[in-house]
């Protein structure tokens, strides 16, 4: 495999304490290079070689907002939250990626696709945007100035995984991280599960 540079630009801007309803963080506000702000929420301590329990969140107004529930996002924020407090230590990072990296306006316009009856792919392709728009090399220059240098990874993406192992930090372990669907969710997460690769337990429909 090769190993990408991570040579992304962040600037650590600011950090305080968080206390949540889920448990205490401490929240550490990053700028990147187009001066957008990426946040990390961390627990404990976590330089060193022992593998921190990470999650790597893209926005999703939508989801983690107005608890939408066209997606699993808001239901899997919240159990990372949990999972994270309840092992004492970890990293959740909130990375401004929305709609899979192709932004709201974006998003809400595939939304109104999947409307006429398209599944997420397609309405990305008709719009003339690819499957997924994302980019890890931003959250590995976090973890790296964390002093975090392997994870266990809650997610149920192998390309998260593999995206994140190119910039040189080592995925020991993957974690699911699965919500269960409702009758507006299960057809997304049946093309995530046929179409994008996601490991999801059972049958969605
Ligand atoms: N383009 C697009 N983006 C979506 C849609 N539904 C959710 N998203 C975005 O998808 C991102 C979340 O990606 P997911 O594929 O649910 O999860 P993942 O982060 O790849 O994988 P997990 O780690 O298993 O959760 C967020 O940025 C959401 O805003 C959709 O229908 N179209
Ligand atoms: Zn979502």
């Amino acid at each position: 495999m090769t190993i990408l540079p991570s040579s992304a630009a962040i600037t650590r801007a600011a950090m305080a304490d968080l206390p949540t309803k889920f448990g205490q963080f401490q929240i550490v506000v990053y700028l990147d290079a187009e001066q957008k702000e990426q946040v990390a929420l961390t627990c404990g301590a976590l330089a060193g070689p022992e593998p921190v329990l990470a999650r790597l969140h893209s926005e999703c107004l939508t989801g983690d907002i107005f608890g939408s529930h066209r997606c699993d996002c808001g239901e899997q924020l919240a159990a990372a939250l949990s999972a994270i407090q309840q092992a004492g230590r970890g990293v959740l990072l909130y990375l401004r990626q929305e709609g899979r990296g192709i932004g709201l306006v974006n998003k809400i316009r595939a939304y109104a696709l999947q409307q006429q009856g398209l599944d997420t792919v397609d309405a990305n392709r008709a719009l003339g945007l690819p499957d997924d728009m994302r980019d890890y090399g931003i959250a590995a220059a976090i973890l790296r100035d964390l002093g975090i240098e392997s994870v266990r990874l809650l997610t149920n993406n192998p390309a998260k995984i593999a995206s994140l192992e190119q910039y040189g930090i080592i995925v020991r372990e993957r974690v699911p991280l699965q919500a269960p669907a409702n009758a507006y969710s299960a057809p997304y997460l049946l093309t995530k599960q046929l179409r994008m690769g996601h490991l999801l337990d059972g049958r969605m429909l």
